[in-house]
Formats: C-alpha cells, sequence, structure tokens
C-alpha cells in the first residue's frame, strides 16, 4: 500500500521541553525583549494614509459607507506589483523588523513538515468543479496570474508552494473580485491559504480609517474556526503569508489566559482568528469591536452554523456591531455542506458564489478507506492487531502516525492507558483536558514520541499534521459528514493514506451513507456493508442529498425557487473537471437577474 512506502522506523526522539509555565502557542518563539505595549495598532500607523496606497477610497467618516465594490476598487486597477506596501517608507513597515521570522521557527522538530510542500498535482487532474451563482469570475492557473503583491508572492515562495490547489486556483480570483463565497472542496486541499490570501491582499491594499479608540481592537478581518487547535494552525499559517507585508493577524481563544490575548490585541490587529466563545468574551468586555470588519471567513463553516455554534455565531455576525453582508465581504469555507444549514448560510451572504471542488467529501482515491466488522468487546484487539501488523510492516514512528477516533472523553482516556501498558505509546486529546495537555498532546504526535493520538471530534476538523498515514475510526460517528472530516486527516496535500473503520450494528444507520461514500470514492465496499445499507434508510443526521459533491449549491433545488416566475438557477451550475474548466467561460460576464445559465 503506498502509505506504506513512506514509512522510516522510529527513532527515540526528545519529548517537548517541560514547561515551568503556560505560554500560548501564539506567544512563543517571541523575541525576549518584546517591545512594551504601545497605545494602539503600535508598529503600524495602521490604518492611517501614510502609505503610498493603490488609489482605493477612504472609507472615514460614514460607517457603512465603505461600500464593497467601491473600496476594493484598487483590484481591479490592477495597481501593479509592489506599490506602497512593498514600499519601506510607509508606517505599515514600522515594527516589521522585530517580526520573527515563521519560516524558521521552533517547529523544525515537527518531522519534515517542510517537505509537505511537495503536492501532488497529478492527484488533482480530474478533479471535478462545480460553480454557480452570477458572473463567475474565471480561475487562474498559476499564482503568477494572480496580483496579491510581492510581499504575499515571497511568501508564498518560502511555503514551497509551486502553483494554487483547484480550490485556490477557483476562489481566489473570486474573492479577489470582492464577492461573497461558499467554498465546498475536500480536506486537504489548501483551503486555509483560499481564504488567507485575499484577506491579507486586501488589507495591504485597502485604505482604512485609524481606528476609533485606543484601546479597543479593530480588526479589519475576523476568521472563525471551532476549536483552539485550528484557530492556532490557521494564525500561524496566516502569520506565514503575511510575513513581512505589515499585516498584523492575531489569534484568540479559551482554554488560554486572556490577558496575554488583551496585551496582544491592544498592540493593534488587522487580522482576528477566534474561537466563538472567547471571541464573545472579549465583545462584551468591549476589548473588539467589528465595526471596522471587511472581511469574514467561517472556516468549517457547516460546524460553525450547526446547532452547537449558531446562537454564537448569529450573536457575533448579525447582533453586534460587524457590518451587514454586501458592505462586508463573507467567506464560507468546509469539505461539507448539508443543504439545510446551506440555507441558514445564506442569511450571512450576499449574492454568493457556490464552489464545490472534488466528489461528496474527502480527498476523492487519495484515502483507501477500509470497513471491518468487529463487535463492540472485540474492539480493542482487533486495534492491537492492526497496530502490530503494522509495526511487523515497519508501519509505525514518527513517520507514519496513527490517529484514532472514539466516541467519548472517558473512552479516550481508557484507551490511551490501555495502549500505553501494552507497549503501544499514545496520546490522548479531548474537551475534558486542559489547554496546556491539549497542546502537549499535539506535539508528542506530531513529533513521534507518541506516535499514536487518541482522539475525540474535538480533532476531526482542520487540523493538518504531516505523516498520519492511519485514521482509525475505533467508534464511527454518528455523521457521515464527521466521517469524511475525521478520515481527512490523512490523506492531505496530494498525499496517500488509509482509513480504517470499526462498524457493528451500533453503526446500522450510518451503513447507507458509508456504503455510498465509498462508493463514490472508488473504494471496495464489503458485501455485508451492501447488506446493512439495503435495510436501512438514512437515519439520524445523515443528510447527504446524493450526487457527486461534497455539497450542491441548495438554490438549486426547486423548493428553494417556489414561486418564482423563473428557475433562477434551473438552467444548471458551471461544471468542469480538471484544470481545463471551459464551463464558466460561456457565462462569465453574463450580467442580469436571471441565472447565467438559463
Ligand atoms: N498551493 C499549495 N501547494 C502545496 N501545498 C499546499 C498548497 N496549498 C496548501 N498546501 C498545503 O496543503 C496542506 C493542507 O492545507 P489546508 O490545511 O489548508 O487544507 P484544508 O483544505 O483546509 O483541509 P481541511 O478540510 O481538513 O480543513 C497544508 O499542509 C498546506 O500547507
Amino acid at each position: 500500500m503506498s502509505w506504506a512506502d513512506s514509512v522510516s522506523v522510529a527513532e527515540n526522539l526528545a519529548g517537548a521541553p517541560p514547561k515551568s509555565a503556560y505560554v500560548p502557542p501564539h506567544l512563543r518563539n517571541r523575541p525576549s525583549a518584546d517591545p512594551p505595549a504601545q497605545a494602539s495598532y503600535a508598529g503600524t500607523a495602521a490604518f492611517g494614509n501614510d502609505h503610498g496606497g493603490y488609489g482605493v477610497p477612504n472609507v472615514v467618516g460614514s460607517r457603512w459607507s465603505g461600500q464593497r465594490n467601491e473600496y476594493q476598487s484598487g483590484f481591479a486597477g490592477g495597481g501593479g506589483r509592489g506599490g506602497g506596501w512593498n514600499s519601506r517608507s510607509g508606517g505599515w513597515d514600522r515594527g516589521r523588523d522585530r517580526e520573527v521570522n515563521p519560516f524558521k521557527d521552533a517547529d523544525s522538530e515537527v518531522v519534515g513538515e517542510q517537505e509537505s510542500s511537495a503536492i501532488n498535482f497529478d492527484a488533482y487532474e480530474d478533479i471535478p468543479v462545480e460553480t454557480s451563482g452570477e458572473n463567475v469570475p474565471p480561475p487562474v492557473n498559476t499564482f503568477s496570474d494572480i496580483d496579491l503583491g510581492e510581499a504575499v508572492d515571497e511568501n508564498i515562495r518560502r511555503c514551497k508552494y509551486v502553483k494554487p490547489t483547484p480550490v485556490q486556483r477557483h476562489t481566489i480570483p473570486i474573492s479577489l473580485a470582492g464577492r461573497d463565497l461558499m467554498a465546498c472542496a475536500q480536506t486537504g486541499s489548501g483551503k486555509t491559504a483560499a481564504f488567507c490570501f485575499p484577506i491579507i491582499s486586501g488589507i495591504m491594499r485597502g485604505q482604512f480609517p485609524r481606528p476609533p479608540r485606543p484601546r479597543m481592537a479593530f480588526p479589519l478581518a475576523l476568521i472563525l474556526s471551532p476549536t483552539r487547535e485550528l484557530s492556532c494552525q490557521i494564525h500561524d499559517e496566516a502569520k506565514k503569508f503575511s510575513y513581512q507585508t505589515g499585516v498584523k493577524v492575531v489569534v484568540a481563544y479559551g482554554g488560554a489566559p486572556i490577558n496575554q490575548q488583551l496585551r496582544e490585541l491592544e498592540r493593534g490587529v488587522h487580522i482576528l482568528v477566534a474561537t466563538p466563545g472567547r471571541l464573545v468574551d472579549l465583545l462584551e468586555r468591549a476589548r473588539v469591536s467589528l465595526q471596522m470588519i471587511r472581511y469574514l471567513a467561517l472556516d468549517e463553516a457547516d460546524r460553525m452554523l450547526d446547532m452547537g455554534f449558531e446562537p454564537q455565531i448569529r450573536k457575533i455576525v448579525q447582533q453586534m456591531d460587524m457590518p451587514p453582508p454586501g458592505v462586508r465581504q463573507t467567506m464560507l469555507f468546509s469539505a461539507t455542506f448539508p443543504k439545510e444549514i446551506q440555507r441558514l448560510a445564506s442569511d450571512f451572504l450576499s449574492n454568493y458564489i457556490f464552489l464545490a471542488v472534488g466528489r461528496v467529501g474527502s480527498s476523492t482515491d487519495l484515502i483507501v478507506q477500509r470497513v471491518e466488522y468487529v463487535q463492540e468487546t472485540d474492539k480493542r484487539s482487533h486495534l492491537m492487531d492492526l497496530l502490530h501488523a503494522q509495526k511487523e510492516n515497519g508501519v509505525h514512528g514518527k513517520q507514519a502516525l496513527t490517529l484514532v477516533f472514539v466516541e467519548t472523553k472517558k473512552g479516550a482516556d481508557a484507551l490511551e492507558h490501555w495502549l500505553c501498558i501494552n507497549g503501544f505509546p499514545a496520546t490522548a486529546i479531548h474537551g475534558d483536558r486542559t489547554q496546556q495537555e491539549r497542546e502537549h498532546a499535539l506535539r508528542s504526535f506530531k513529533t513521534g514520541k507518541a506516535p499514536i493520538l487518541v482522539a475525540t471530534d474535538v480533532a476531526a476538523r482542520g487540523l493538518d499534521i504531516p505523516h498520519v498515514a492511519h485514521v482509525v475510526n475505533f467508534d464511527l460517528p454518528n455523521d457521515i459528514d464527521d466521517y469524511v472530516h475525521r478520515i481527512g486527516r490523512t490523506g492531505r496535500a496530494g498525499k496517500t493514506g488509509l482509513a480504517t473503520a470499526f462498524f457493528n450494528e451500533n453503526n446500522s444507520s450510518l451503513a447507507r451513507s458509508l456504503s455510498d461514500l465509498m462508493q463514490e470514492a472508488n473504494q471496495e465496499v464489503p458485501a455485508w456493508l451492501s447488506r446493512f445499507a439495503a435495510r436501512s434508510s438514512y437515519g439520524g443526521k445523515n443528510r447527504r442529498g446524493g450526487g457527486r459533491f461534497g455539497g450542491r449549491d441548495f438554490r438549486r433545488d426547486s423548493s428553494y425557487n417556489r414561486g418564482a416566475t423563473t428557475d433562477y438557477y434551473g438552467g444548471g451550475a458551471n461544471m468542469s473537471s480538471g484544470y481545463a474548466s471551459g464551463g464558466y467561460n460561456a457565462s462569465y460576464g453574463a450580467a442580469g437577474v436571471t441565472s447565467a445559465w438559463d
């Protein structure tokens, strides 16, 4: 199996150094002589007009007056490379000298992280792409086709990204055109950069009013994600993409001391990456205002809008001081997008484009999926057999990490303990562990000190951990979308991976959607699973509507159009395959209220 080929024998690795005091990840590796907090937007004449801009209208004065299309007109004019942002004279440049270089940070001990950029683009050649909405801007083929600005281009080179992934090819031009977007693309396909690049570039080029109050933070962009670890990861990525651009990225998440985050915010922030709970806290303390938000991105957007998070998201987006849709630009990203969530999400969007890249859920054929029938009582010994077999085949250690998903926090603790006493170094992550413990677990796993991580769904979404070779669904989730995200922790950025699921009667309600998903991904479906599937209906929260894509634009459903005189999106969507996406050309540029594809 291809994932096995890349395995090397485990080595004795030193563990993470003991910590005397808790230092949140985003504050680690800072120079010791950190400058004192400055009054406001320190280190940047943040929103002043002292940079040679891109001729963008100033929005000072009227709160909503900066209509999106107006202030982004700088993009249309091209602005040329370089310009004010890349000169070393503007206020933004002050402070860059003391910026920590994120490209040589301490994570070098995380094995082979640099290599992760060697993406196998052939794996994406045949990927189906579907877009719908009015006047969809055409995709690009290379990063040089997009004018993100020299400083961002330099960071793309430093990241060793040779060309954009399919989701980046399609979404970056859409975002740069100022359009709202709902994007559905398979796990591990580069969605983070897809929303970060246009935001950073837009902030570099825009001219924004000076923040009205000194001790309050007025971010221009807000990126929300459902877990602390994912927010930290997005923050780390965004720091790389914005290095030496003058754009300041700050992260705020629960479980870490709020005072450090407050101090960081006081130093100035352009892009705030946050988990919803901590952000609500900051808003209620009146330490953050959203009134200057121009960009809103929800990562794992379907999760952010499901029952657990929706009230908090509505509060943040609709009940505080954030500019409304049409004034701000809103981008929603996920690998899965159930229709009822799309319907909810449309409240947050204005005349948006829907994009689906890839088949339902996972990275198509990159992940080999296996389902094994295992009774509840046999699960541990079955896992042990798998792990022993891996060891015998040399598939273990720091180059071949194994992620085991379980249902409950107690179950995670118990399995971790059992694995350890049986000679398999394991660690665990779940919501009852302290933030320090969670981070320690993740680090031990990433470095290979504990090459087995037992996790609840807290680790199911977004985490990009190099060298996860095997995902085991020890307990299957109830929702097929959760399965998609879980197995997506392997087979990322063009690499292959293996996912094994333990199935028994308790999982009957998942049988049909699991069997459909596997079929769509050209996986071998065992005959016994097909029999289970034939007996069961789509149960529980399995809400996939069928079809080849991870989510179809719900606006194309007849129920959405009931009562309308024309079938607004009835003409169908643009569909294309691979990089030669011819479909959009016919429709691009077509104007009017009716569908461009009628
Ligand atoms: N253009 C590119 N070239 C090479 N590697 C890339 C490129 N874009 C992103 N990557 C790498 O691909 C990996 C996956 O990216 P990312 O974490 O953004 O995926 P994702 O689509 O958000 O996944 P998920 O759905 O699991 O959240 C990362 O390691 C990232 O550095």
